[in-house]
């Protein structure tokens, strides 16, 4: 688990996470966010957010409802152009705006709330798409890379492949969401909140396949969530978005967020239930 340090918890400036001078034992930062403003409707909803996300990392972004998360997924992945600051991708050569003429599409997988698997294409074509896109593979390469995904993703059925997306169960059908974001093996993952609608076990089950993707195939994953249970046992960072102040208060461990946190992020991280009734402390 990367470790975060002690200046992430500073509640005083937007600047959370991204220092000047990187240590040595930092790890890989894949995507810079700096003074970025966050504007909807014409008013903004966060200023001056400024962040890194980090090779391998489940950094879980988190606020009250209307703060803005998706609205920062949006900007992070290139699909809205800020007022304001910027996105850059950073790994692996020359750093490259996410708002520019070579955005990292390649680079980001995207699997939204909701669901967005086209109707009108089987589970199969869907998977495929970025492919037919972004790759250079033939039809055979292209159905064994997405059945591949499919099986990683927890469905590994031959029959889902050829199965219409009305007909999966919405488990199946975020599963396969996530499959067809990871078909083209992006170093990160952007999911908005992938939970949403699930009962707890589907949830639970969805938790374990995104400690999969970080353990097992190294995926960064950006993600956005209301759902305690899957904060503490996924994030290694959390980043809070503060309605009130208009800006982000906090980014570290939510098992320290929760302890040693700013008031309303401890408040956040611990309504209904006790502070020590986390399962964070096994999973920490
Ligand atoms: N295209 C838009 N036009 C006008 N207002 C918008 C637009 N997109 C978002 N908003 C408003 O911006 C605010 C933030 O929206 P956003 O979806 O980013 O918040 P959120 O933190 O993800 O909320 P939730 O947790 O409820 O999903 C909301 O008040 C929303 O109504």
């Amino acid at each position: 688990m990367p470790a975060a340090s002690s200046r992430e918890h500073s509640a005083s400036a937007g600047r959370l996470g991204s220092g000047p001078a990187p240590g040595p034992h930092d790890a890989e930062v894949l995507m810079r966010v700096q003074g970025l403003s966050l504007h909807a409707g014409g008013r903004e909803l966060q200023r001056d957010l400024s962040f890194d996300v980090r090779a391998g990392e489940v950094l879980a972004i988190c606020g009250a409802s209307g703060c803005g998360k998706s609205t920062l997924l949006r900007h992070m992945i290139g699909l809205q152009t800020p007022q304001t600051g910027r996105v850059t991708w950073v790994a692996g050569g020359e750093p490259r705006d996410v708002h520019g003429d070579d955005p990292p599409r390649r680079e980001i997988g995207v699997a939204f709330q909701a669901g967005a698997l086209w109707s009108s294409m089987t589970v199969g074509e869907n998977v495929m798409l970025p492919l037919e896109l972004y790759a250079d593979l033939d039809e055979a390469q292209r159905e064994q890379q997405a059945r591949f995904k499919l099986a990683l993703a927890g469905l590994p059925d031959p029959a889902t492949f050829d199965a219409e997306p009305a007909s999966l169960s919405g488990g199946m059908r975020k599963r396969a969401a996530i499959a067809r974001a990871l078909v083209l093996d992006p170093p990160l993952l952007c999911l908005d909140e992938p939970s949403a609608g699930l009962d707890p076990l589907t949830s639970a089950r969805l938790d374990d396949l995104l400690l999969r993707l970080k353990h097992e195939v190294g995926t960064a994953i950006v993600l956005v969530t209301h759902e305690l249970d899957s904060l503490f046992a996924v994030a290694d960072r959390l980043l809070f978005l503060d309605v009130d102040a208009g800006t982000a208060t906090a980014l570290g461990p939510p098992a320290e967020l929760r302890d040693h946190g700013p008031a309303a992020v401890r408040e956040f991280l611990t309504r209904g239930r006790p502070p020590a009734a986390h399962p964070s402390e096994e999973t920490a």
